[in-house]
């Protein structure tokens, strides 16, 4: 397609590297450099002199804290995530002095600012890992609910959930109706879902793990068919990297216009191409915001070891 090729010239000429998240368009993906989820993607080393972060805007801005040195930008700043837009440093600060002992672990899908003022950052694949490890009974935890709910269950901790309902706009919609019909629909499929789902499909699920956890378990896996909770774009990157199994999205589009995430659909190769051209937006993150997060980051990576 000309528009890749034109992105793909850019690249070179910038120097620039394309990182893409999992749930993005099917051409998106073909044109990054690297994708995955966005743990993964914000600790991704390169030596490019810029990196375009084709996701939603804490993606990028979690790259630009954790490369100083690189021109950080975002294709479209206004996409944002309805996770992520539910907790302000304000609101947490309030929860810390009601719960003065309680460890805070945050969920990646959050505001840099949010996350400067965590203990611990994780991703779906460490939630659990990371509660267990604390010597701690009450654990402030959130934005997603749904999240700190399979965390309560499967750690047994007293998971103080901050905001109290934080939901993903996709996955928040999921039911175990929708589980049975597809079910019915691909009698041979297993279920994968994401744990932004609500428990009643988790519960469903053969399968629950994080949009990297989901690539690996098909890859692995003795079966060839799956029925995928998480947002749509997801199949891209399951075709792309699992070409001869089978995925079939728990939601189409046809059904439910949620199937597709709003924010990330506002990611074009567009819009890629113009951030190369015009290097916009510039993703800025204040010094000692950007050593508060990378603190917790590097915390829970130790804790983790
Ligand atoms: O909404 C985006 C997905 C959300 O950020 N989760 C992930 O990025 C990381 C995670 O689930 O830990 C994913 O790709 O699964
Ligand atoms: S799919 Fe949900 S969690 Fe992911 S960016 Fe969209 S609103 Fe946020």
């Amino acid at each position: 397609e000309e528009l890749i090729n034109e992105i793909k010239k850019l690249k070179k000429e910038k120097n620039a590297v394309i990182l893409g998240h999992n749930y993005m368009d099917y051409s998106v993906q073909l044109v990054s450099d690297f994708t995955g989820d966005s743990y993964d993607l914000a600790l991704k080393k390169t030596d490019a002199k810029i990196i375009v972060f084709a996701g939603v805007y804490f993606m990028a801005e979690q790259a630009a804290a954790l490369n100083p040195d690189k021109k950080v930008l975002s294709p479209d700043p206004n996409a944002g995530c309805s996770l992520s837009d539910s907790l302000d440093p304000e609101t947490l600060k309030r929860y810390k002095e009601l719960y003065p002992n309680a460890p805070v672990v945050l969920y990646v899908n959050t505001s840099i600012y949010t996350k400067a003022l965590a203990d611990y950052i994780v991703t779906s694949s460490t939630a659990v890992k990371v509660v267990k490890k604390l010597n701690s009974d009450v654990i402030i935890f959130g934005p997603d609910a749904n999240l700190a709910n399979y965390v309560e269950r499967q750690t047994g901790k007293k998971i103080v959930k901050v905001p109290p309902n934080g939901r993903c706009i996709v996955h928040a919609n999921y039911t175990r109706q929708l589980v049975e019909l597809a079910r019915r629909k691909y009698p041979n499929a297993i279920l994968m879902a994401h744990p932004e789902s609500p428990l009643e499909v988790l519960q469903a699920a053969d399968f629950v793990g994080s949009t990297n956890q989901m690539i690996q378990f098909a890859k692995e896996s003795k079966y060839n068919e799956f029925i995928v909770a998480t947002e749509i774009g997801m199949i891209n990157a399951l075709q792309l990297k699992v070409p001869n199994k089978k995925f079939y999205p728990l939601v189409t589009t046809e059904s439910c216009a949620c199937a597709r995430c709003p924010y990330m659909a506002m990611i074009t190769l567009e819009k890629i191409k113009r951030s190369l051209e015009e290097e916009i937006y510039e993703v800025r993150v204040p010094l000692e915001v950007a050593q508060k997060a990378k603190e917790a980051f590097e915390r829970t990576v130790r804790l983790l070891e």
